[in-house]
């Protein structure tokens, strides 16, 4: 027992290569640790079963979830705690809000801000994706709405994902329709969970697909009526976790560790490259233009 007790806290630290800090800015204290296992801070809420070992984290940045620095920064602090967390072996990732798991990342983090703030800001978007995609815990998406883009790209992070069964809600990472372009990482993220060709394709007409042709090519692994995401999910996570921890958390890294490695790399180099692309002033245009479409849809 205590050498698999070894293993499953040796196995994130290996699969994570040295990746464990946090940008120190905006670090949330934690408002609250009550016994009943229930943590939140602003953005983050996480309710831990301690006799089914499942956490439900659950994003709560109204209206729409963006990921924001404040957020990605606390939902990282919030899974490091889990992934220490002895008595935790699995994580639903869902949306505290009805209709949308994530709006993706927060543009307003992009837009008119100091070159500073855009290093801090993509420094919290790769420590969100390190952390999540290489987690030794069993994760699973319960995707309750829509998910553009970041949205997309951390469900893709889990091992399962069960979406609401509703044409209304999408899913992809749409970015080249924003202007913007979805980074190596985000690429190999969707070229691990689809293939090539679909991600050849998705990335370049920056295509949200709705939930229906989501399951068709495998960008999600389920579709279930709204109100039976959740229980669903947890149906999921009992099915996982009845597989031995060791052999599942030393099969996880075989297939994902050389990709968090090509990140890992070259961290500071890919900060460098999303600051100069992100400055551009026709790239912040872009950004503007959009911002303002998504406001008009609504007059
Ligand atoms: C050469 C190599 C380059 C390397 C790297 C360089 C580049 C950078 C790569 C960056 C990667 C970026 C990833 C992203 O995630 S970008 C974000 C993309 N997200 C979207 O396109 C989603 C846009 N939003 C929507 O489609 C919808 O809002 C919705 C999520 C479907 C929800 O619809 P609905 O319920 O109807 O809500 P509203 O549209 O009315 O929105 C409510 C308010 O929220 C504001 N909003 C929406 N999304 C965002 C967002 N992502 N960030 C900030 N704000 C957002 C929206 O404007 C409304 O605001 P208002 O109430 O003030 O009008």
């Amino acid at each position: 027992m205590a050498a698999l007790a070894v293993l499953r806290r040796s196995a994130p630290a290996r699969l994570l290569s040295g990746t464990l800090c946090v940008h120190s800015r905006v670090l949330a204290p934690w408002r609250q640790y009550q016994s009943n296992r229930h943590f939140s801070n602003d953005k983050i809420l996480v309710e831990m079963d301690e006799s089914t070992g499942v956490a439900v984290m659950k994003m709560k940045n109204p209206p729409v979830n963006g990921l924001s620095l404040e957020l990605l920064t606390e939902f990282s602090i919030s899974l490091e705690k889990l992934e220490i967390d002895r008595g935790c072996r699995g994580l639903i990732l869902t949306s505290a809000s009805p209709k949308v798991f994530s709006a993706g990342l927060d543009i307003t983090e992009m837009c008119g801000k100091s070159a500073e703030h855009y290093a801090a800001f993509w420094k919290a978007v790769q420590e969100m994706w390190l952390k999540l995609f290489g987690s030794n815990m069993v994760t699973i998406a319960a995707i309750n709405g829509s998910s553009p883009a970041g949205g997309c790209l951390m469900a893709m992070c889990c091992d399962y994902r069960i979406m609401a069964d509703s044409p209304k809600y999408a899913i992809g990472l749409n970015e080249t329709q924003l202007g913007i372009v979805a980074p190596f990482w985000f690429k190999d993220t969707m070229t691990h969970t689809v293939g090539s060709r679909v991600t050849e394709q998705s990335l370049q007409l920056g295509q949200m697909y709705p939930a229906p042709a989501a399951l068709k090519f495998g960008l999600v692994d389920q579709l279930v009526p709204e109100d039976k995401v959740q229980i669903t999910a947890a149906a999921a996570m009992a099915q996982w976790l009845s597989v031995p921890d060791h052999a599942r958390q030393i099969t996880k890294p075989m297939i994902r560790k050389p990709i968090v490695d090509r990140l890992v790399k070259q961290r500071e180099a890919d900060i460098d490259n999303f600051v100069s692309f992100i400055s551009k002033e026709s790239i912040q245009k872009s950004l503007q233009a959009y911002m303002d479409r998504l406001k008009q849809k609504k007059q």
